[in-house]
């Protein structure tokens, strides 16, 4: 097999603010091949957007990629002039966020907005990215594509405008499409009806996509692959089944028990007790660990690595064992598991 589309190795992001060092994303490692999905997901403040948004240079003056690299198709994006990844970006790398009108320039009409990239290339002449224009934009579903090219962004809904942003970030045809929460702020119809659209541009086109998103339902259902982060890390990634049945980092087990459709209890949601740590730390220990019932002493001495424990299966805790079983057998068993294989806790 060739190489992946995408490998992120060891990424970290910092922010510098009056306050101290934010440590955003601290040793990020995934890989992503051609026409695969992944999902990211993760409470608010874990990292998620800033991992992808570093590696096309979006993470504005105070942000720095301070280690790690990011191939993608042979280059080193971290490595690139801002010129050139903006021309990767775009072109073989698009993005779509949550709120479209972060892309779409409110004072131009959707048609120049779509073909001004195309035009800009020079890839297609103007009549040509015109009827390009009104393909895509008929392909994501707007109703009279020719005459809409003509409106401006406001005269779209919220779903409307999202199809709108999905037929920009398409034009240029890309190997990579990232979606930062595309659905968040829209109603749970037009949310599943704008992911079934996603996932079938994605069969049709064979682009890769990573999906971020803090809903585990929508992972599960429109990825191949989920990584889960916290605290700036992965803390598990494989399968989105491999996940559902062999879940082995109790943070990840948290998120499913407070997902009723997926969770292992499948009877009521389980919030996670606490809070996310502080991003102005460094962690030395596992960072999850003050949150954790699964927690022994040596979680709190050292951070366990993101270790391979099943082919395309990585987890990062030190009793990935007892939280498989503790999930396969049921939540009323997990404390009594714990039991047995924690140790005292010396604070
Ligand atoms: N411009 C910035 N300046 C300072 N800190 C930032 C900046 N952008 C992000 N951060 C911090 O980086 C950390 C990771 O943020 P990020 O947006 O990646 O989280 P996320 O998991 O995507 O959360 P959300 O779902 O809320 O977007 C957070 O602690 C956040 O406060």
């Amino acid at each position: 097999m060739g190489a992946p589309l995408l490998e992120v190795k060891d990424l970290k992001v910092e922010f510098k603010r009056p306050g101290g060092v934010v440590h955003a994303v601290n040793g990020v490692n995934f890989t992503l091949e051609a026409g695969q999905s992944l999902g990211i997901v993760g409470e608010s403040g874990s990292g998620k957007s800033v991992t992808m948004l570093s590696l096309l240079g979006l993470i504005g003056r105070t942000g720095r990629v301070v280690g790690g690299s990011a191939m993608f198709n042979g280059v080193d994006l971290v490595k690139m002039a801002p010129r050139e990844l903006q021309d990767v970006r775009g072109r073989d790398i698009a993005v779509i966020f949550q709120d479209p009108m972060t892309s779409l320039n409110p004072i131009m009409k959707i048609g120049a907005q779509i073909t001004e990239s195309m035009r800009m290339r020079k890839i297609y002449s103007a009549a040509e990215a015109k009827e390009r224009a009104i393909e895509l934009l008929d392909r994501v579903g707007i109703p009279q594509p020719a005459k809409r090219l003509n409106d401006y962004p406001y005269q779209f809904s919220g779903g409307m405008r999202q199809r709108v942003m999905i037929a920009l970030a398409l034009a240029l045809k890309p190997k990579l499409l990232i979606a930062d929460e595309p659905t968040t702020a829209l109603d749970v119809t037009v949310q599943a009806q704008v992911l079934d659209l996603l996932e079938s541009l994605q069969d049709e086109t064979g682009m890769a996509m990573i999906i971020i998103t803090h809903d585990l339902g929508v992972a599960t259902n429109y990825c191949d692959n989920l990584a889960v982060m916290y605290a700036g890390e992965i803390v598990e990634m494989t399968t989105v089944d491999r996940l559902v049945e062999h879940t082995s980092h109790p943070y990840a087990l948290g998120l499913l028990n407070s997902t009723m459709e997926i969770g292992h209890g499948k009877t009521a949601i389980q919030p996670i007790p606490g809070n996310p740590p502080s991003a102005l730390k460094v962690h030395k220990a596992c960072p999850f660990a003050p949150r954790c019932r699964f927690k022994s002493s040596v979680c709190q001495e050292r951070k366990p690595e993101l270790t391979t424990v099943e082919p395309n299966h990585l987890v990062a805790c030190f009793h990935a064992d007892a939280v498989v079983k503790a999930a396969q057998q049921g939540d009323d068993a997990a404390a009594e598991v714990m039991l047995n294989v924690a140790q005292p806790i010396h604070a």
